[in-house]
């Protein structure tokens, strides 16, 4: 599907950007059905966003956030997106959201993604809005290059639902929404930030396997239109 480049000239004006959109979005779900939802990715880049979103004016009631891959880590620990989340979204107008958590103790990390899969089967299906983000190697969500379970992530006839993935660049197990979960939302975005991961953007644009750079798949095989931000 295509994608679109939205540039900024600063993180600021891209996190403003894209919350006014992600707001709009979610405002219009909520009067079209009366619900929402919206699946985030963690690490560093999103947290102005986050803070930007958390301010907007809009039903936050009648929305379900939660993560598009989580570490399999409780929310204390300073490696899990849920806190990186509480901490950042789930804060001012936000506050009365509900938030769907990717992460349960569990006897293993097989046993909590399928926990987390028939928690995450309460959305709703397809997310009003994904938000995405990369890594250096072309990782997005859980997808790693050489990730144990990458074939089934990335397989668009895979159930939707939330699998595990181990890799070399992950840290801790992971749990992750499939490709299949993902990659129909009403707003697709991919948010990136730096010179750095624009150079990775346009590799990834290139030929390739989509295994060597799993954001492939999302960039070729998507059915909505990837919005792409970026600051430098
Ligand atoms: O759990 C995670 O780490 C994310 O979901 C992951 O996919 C992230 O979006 C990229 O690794 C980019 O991370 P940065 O924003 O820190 O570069």
């Amino acid at each position: 599907m295509a994608s679109t480049l939205h540039s900024f000239a600063s993180a600021a004006d891209l996190a403003g950007s894209l919350a006014d959109k992600v707001a709009s979005t979610l405002s219009a779900a909520i009067s079209a059905r009366g619900t929402a939802s919206i699946a985030v990715s963690g690490g560093s880049t999103p947290k102005a966003f986050f803070q930007a979103l958390s301010t907007r004016d809009l039903a936050w009631e009648k929305v379900t956030i939660t993560l598009v891959d989580e570490r399999f880590v409780p929310a204390d620990n300073p490696r899990s997106n849920h806190l990186l989340v509480d901490a950042n979204l789930l804060q001012n107008k936000a506050k009365s959201a509900r938030f769907v958590p990717l992460y349960q103790p569990a006897a293993s990390v097989e046993v909590a993604a399928r926990l987390a899969t028939e928690k995450s089967a309460e959305i709703g299906i397809p997310f009003d809005v994904v938000i995405l983000g990369m890594g250096g190697d072309g990782h997005t969500a859980s997808f790693f290059p050489g990730g144990s379970n990458l074939a089934k992530a990335l397989d668009a006839s895979t159930p939707r639902g939330i699998i595990t993935m181990e890799a070399e660049g992950a840290g801790e197990p992971r749990l992750t929404f499939t490709f299949s979960s993902l990659q129909d939302a009403a707003l697709l975005v991919l948010h990136i930030e730096g010179e750095g991961k624009k150079d990775v953007l346009a590799k990834a644009e290139g030929n390739g396997d989509e295994a060597d750079m799993p954001i492939r798949a999302v960039l070729r095989r998507a059915t909505s239109p990837v919005e792409i931000y970026w600051a430098p």
